[in-house]
């Protein structure tokens, strides 16, 4: 399948600065992809140059077969912002019906579209007395305008309550299931792990990491934390036998890596009855980030 976004050996230089080097990268259509990086590793920058608002030092890019900035990319890219800006004094309304037809489409989509987004109730209200979530709507609203093929979302769910975010990844879904390719970064890591098809790790302008969830979990190979509840007054008999194992708030911590982890979970088996119950937790969406964005191996 072609992809909706093809991005070879890419760099970009600010004078001296190098923003990214050698980033490849491509997004199939349907697929929903979460670019995360530490502060300035380069995810506004890589974005920039998606939209054609800056040009690539080096490197190729196509946006279904598109130069980025060309009049057939444009066409087939939205952007939504971290910080959507509107006119205060317009209606939702009036500012969606202004974009359609920047757009060369019909202003009566308007409310349409903002059905869509869960926002037709307010859409004759003034923006400038929407809060946060709801100007971010309106800014979904503006990206869905012309059916774009990829959808560059900054931070799109930032600042958003919780019930907002799980209405705006529906949508996501949505718009994906209909063959539309999602870039999006973020910081929340958790709602990126449940949501998001693929995750690409950015560190100081480098790809460092990329893959599903559970691809980059078997390759950072880090351990596995298990939590060990005595029954009552066993607590220190277990810790005799499991000496690697730290008390935190009643509980026992023990750390072990993922071949011995077999082995251990036996071993806390034949502790029988002393034993009130045992968790597992393998490394979360935070621990895999931290190692592959402070240089571990891909
Ligand atoms: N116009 C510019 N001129 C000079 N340097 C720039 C310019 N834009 C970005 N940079 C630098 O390029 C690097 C990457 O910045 P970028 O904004 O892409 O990071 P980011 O990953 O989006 O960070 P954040 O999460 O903070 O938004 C940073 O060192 C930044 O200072």
């Amino acid at each position: 399948m072609t992809s909706t976004l093809t991005i070879s050996a890419l760099t970009k230089h600010f004078g001296e600065l190098v923003a990214l080097t050698g980033v490849s990268l491509s997004v199939a259509p349907g697929e929903r992809v979460a670019l995360l990086g530490h502060n300035g590793a380069g995810k506004s920058t890589l974005m920039k140059i998606i939209l054609g608002l800056i040009p690539a030092t080096g490197g190729q890019i196509t946006i279904c077969d598109a130069a980025p900035g060309s009049v057939a990319a444009r066409r087939a890219v939205a952007y939504l912002p971290e910080n959507v800006a509107f006119h205060p004094s317009l209606t939702g309304e009036e500012q969606t019906r202004h974009y359609l037809t920047l757009r060369g489409e019909s202003p009566g989509l308007a409310m349409g579209l903002l059905e869509r987004v869960g926002l037709a109730h307010a859409a004759r209200r003034r923006i400038g007395t929407y809060s946060k979530g709801m100007r971010q709507r309106v800014g979904l609203a503006q990206a869905l305008i012309g059916q774009p093929r990829l959808l560059v979302l900054d931070e799109p769910t930032s600042g958003l309550d919780p019930v907002s975010r799980r209405e705006f990844y529906a949508l996501l879904d949505d718009l994906a299931a209909q063959g539309a390719s999602i870039l999006l970064s973020s910081h929340a890591l958790t709602e990126v792990e449940a949501r998001t098809d693929r995750i690409v790790i950015l560190s100081q302008g480098r790809l460092v990491a990329e893959g599903s969830l559970a691809d980059l979990r078997r390759r950072a190979s880090l351990p596995v934390m298990l939590h060990i509840t005595a029954r009552n007054g066993f607590a220190n008999a277990i810790a005799q036998e499991l000496p690697a194992a730290i008390m935190v708030d009643g509980a026992l911590h023990l750390s072990c890596t993922q071949p011995e982890k077999l082995k251990t979970l036996g071993r806390i088996a034949g502790l029988g009855d002393m034993v009130a119950d045992l968790d597992v937790l393998p490394p979360s969406l935070e621990d895999i980030y931290s190692h592959f964005s402070q240089g571990g191996a891909r």
